[in-house]
This record gives structure tokens, C-alpha cells and sequence, in this order.
């Protein structure tokens, strides 16, 4: 339900457990349990006390890439069923930076869903949405509103098994989160009256049953998503790049001088926004880059064991029973 700095918040069939993660489990992505993961434990000492013995295979997984040197790519939710990027309708419509949540969404494996927040604060939420549809092919977008109830009801209804609520502090995730709980379970904060951010109030991610059947997962909001690793989430963010590159002359077509490019046709025709073809290539870059990252990473871990290796073949052709 819960896993923080080595501790977990664990359902067992016997109940809540509190669980130690063993330091032996190691520090990789995968070995370090995060909300959502199913983990084995084993009993230790009193019943509501465990050990983390194991992170069991993830279904779905939303990953980010940070910054950080010790670890490119951070788990944020295990085993999500259903993606909700809030996005608030209080301030200006943010394409590039949706389609950018909206790549981390699919890349998870989970079904994504755009969720305006705040329609009360807009004066047209339905042109903004229309506006946001036509960068999320085969998305749903939902206009809701915490303050007047709006869209709550359809949004219930799209939601199912493991939700979670993905999106910038300030968004108005906690409040929407809540109004689904039918209480204030979750932490809300308001934005500051300077620049209309948030004050990042929702410090982690644990998931709470909801009233209808499934859970929901409240993230803190996000100060930056990097992409990892993420051409399928790439791919079906912009789908109808994807569509149109099957018509391109060259299959290796980076969509950018080639002659024969069906891409550029579509932009030169009016069918493709220049906006969005400049942002699918930022994101691809990105993520070009972010690979390469960790490609260099895995090769400088690699390192050090194959020296070790060929050293030790080099000794063993030496040997005098090489031979025999
Ligand atoms: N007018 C209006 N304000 C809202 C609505 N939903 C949320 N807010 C306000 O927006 C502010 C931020 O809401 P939160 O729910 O704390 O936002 P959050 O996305 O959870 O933020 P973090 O926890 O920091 O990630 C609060 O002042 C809310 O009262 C809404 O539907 N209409
Ligand atoms: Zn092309």
C-alpha cells in the first residue's frame, strides 16, 4: 500500500503488516518495492510485523527518468490498471507538456486517461478539451470540476482497478482524489497566490480503496518527467505520426529532410501541425538520449567482471593443462 526508505505498509491475508525491507534485496529499480508492487514476506516476530523477502514480476509499471547518478529510472506506481494525467483548466493548456505525461502513461502498459481539473476555472473547458483531444488519439478526456461535482460521475465510471492520479502539484489531484473517496482522505494544499503553483502538499504515494470497487493511488506532483526508455509510449502518443510513417519512403525515415516523407507532407498539407511534429522529435531525442544514458551506464557496470573474465581466460590458456 505504502513503501518508504525501506519500510512497507503491506496487506497480507492476515491483515496490515508492517514490513522491513531486507537490505539483501539490493537497490535496482526492480528489487526495490514501490507502491502497488506484490511482494512475498515472510513473519518476523509479532504478527504484524514482516520481512520483504522478494518484489514479485510488475504488470505495469509508470517510470520516470531522474536526474539522479545513483538511479536513472524511478518507479513511481506498480501494477496501475488505469493513468489519470490531471491536468487543470485553471491555467494555460500545456500541450507539450501533456503529451509528454501522456508518453510516460502508455509506456506504463496501463489504459491513460486525460483528466481536465478545475473546469469552474475556465471559461470554455469545452474548446480546451476538444483542444487536448486532438494531441491524445484514442484517449479519453474528461472535464471534471471538484468544486461543482462536474464529470465525477463518468469519471467514477472510467476508472477501474488500480488507479493513478498522475499530473503537476497544483493540479488539484488530492481534491479530486478525495471527491472520489467521498472524503478528505488525501492531503490538499492551495497553490500559491504568486505564480498559481502548488506547494507540492502530497509528500507519498500510497494507494486507498475506493467506495466503488478498485484503489487509487495519489502521486505528489511532478516537478519533471524525463522520459526512459519509452518508443511504445512514444509511438502511441502520436499515433497518427506513427500511422502516416508507413507511408514514408525510407522505413528508417527520420522524418526530418527526407524526400518521400508522408510526415512532412502531412505538415506541408495542414493535415499535421508543425507543433506537434516539433514536439514528437523533442521527445524522441529525449529519449534517444535517456537511452544512451543508461546504455553507457550498463557498459561501465559491465566493465570491470568482462576485464575480470578475459584475465582469467588469458591465465587458463597459459596453464600447462590448457591443452589436454
Ligand atoms: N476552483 C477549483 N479549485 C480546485 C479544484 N480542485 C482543486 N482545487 C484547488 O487547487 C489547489 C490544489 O489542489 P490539490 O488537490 O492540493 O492539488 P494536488 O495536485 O494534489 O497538488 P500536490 O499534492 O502538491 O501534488 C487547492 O487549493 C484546491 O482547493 C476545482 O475543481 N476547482
Ligand atoms: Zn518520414
Amino acid at each position: 500500500m505504502r513503501a518508504e526508505r525501506g519500510l512497507c505498509d503491506v496487506v497480507a491475508q492476515t491483515g496490515p503488516v508492517r514490513a522491513m525491507v531486507l537490505p539483501s534485496l539490493g537497490t535496482g529499480d526492480r528489487l526495490t518495492p514501490c507502491t502497488g508492487d506484490w511482494v512475498a514476506v515472510r513473519p518476523a516476530g509479532p504478527a504484524t510485523s514482516a520481512t520483504v523477502v522478494e518484489v514479485l514480476e510488475r504488470r505495469t509499471a509508470v517510470v520516470r527518468s531522474t536526474s539522479s547518478r545513483t538511479s536513472h529510472a524511478q518507479v513511481l506506481a506498480a501494477n496501475v490498471d488505469t493513468v489519470a494525467v490531471a491536468v487543470s483548466l485553471a491555467d494555460p493548456l500545456k500541450l507539450g507538456r501533456i503529451e509528454r505525461m501522456l508518453a510516460l502513461a502508455w509506456e506504463s502498459g496501463a489504459t491513460p486517461v486525460i483528466v481536465l481539473t478545475k473546469a469552474d476555472r475556465s471559461t470554455d473547458p469545452t474548446s480546451a478539451a476538444s483542444e487536448v483531444a486532438q494531441v491524445t488519439p484514442g484517449v479519453e478526456v474528461l472535464v471534471t470540476s471538484a468544486t461543482t461535482g462536474e464529470g465525477l460521475d463518468i469519471l467514477t465510471a472510467v476508472l477501474s482497478g488500480t488507479v493513478v492520479l498522475l499530473g503537476p502539484s497544483g493540479a488539484g489531484k488530492s481534491t479530486l482524489g478525495n471527491r472520489l473517496l467521498g472524503e478528505d482522505l488525501l492531503t490538499t494544499g492551495a497553490v500559491r497566490g504568486s505564480d498559481g503553483k502548488g506547494r507540492h502538499t502530497t509528500a507519498w504515494r500510497e494507494l486507498v480503496p475506493l467506495p466503488h470497487g478498485g484503489v487509487l493511488l495519489d502521486t505528489p506532483g511532478l516537478r519533471g518527467v524525463g522520459l526512459h526508455d519509452a518508443d511504445d509510449g512514444l509511438e502511441h502518443t502520436f499515433a497518427e505520426i506513427t500511422e502516416l510513417a508507413r507511408n514514408c519512403r525510407f522505413t528508417d525515415c527520420a522524418h526530418a529532410t527526407e524526400p518521400g516523407c508522408a510526415v512532412l507532407a502531412a505538415v506541408e498539407d495542414g493535415h499535421l501541425t508543425r507543433r506537434r511534429l516539433d514536439s514528437y522529435h523533442r521527445l524522441q531525442r529525449e529519449n534517444t538520449y535517456a537511452a544512451s544514458r543508461t546504455d553507457a551506464r550498463l557498459r561501465s557496470e559491465l566493465e570491470r567482471p568482462l576485464k575480470q573474465i578475459s584475465r582469467q581466460v588469458r591465465a587458463l590458456k597459459q596453464s600447462p593443462h590448457f591443452k589436454a
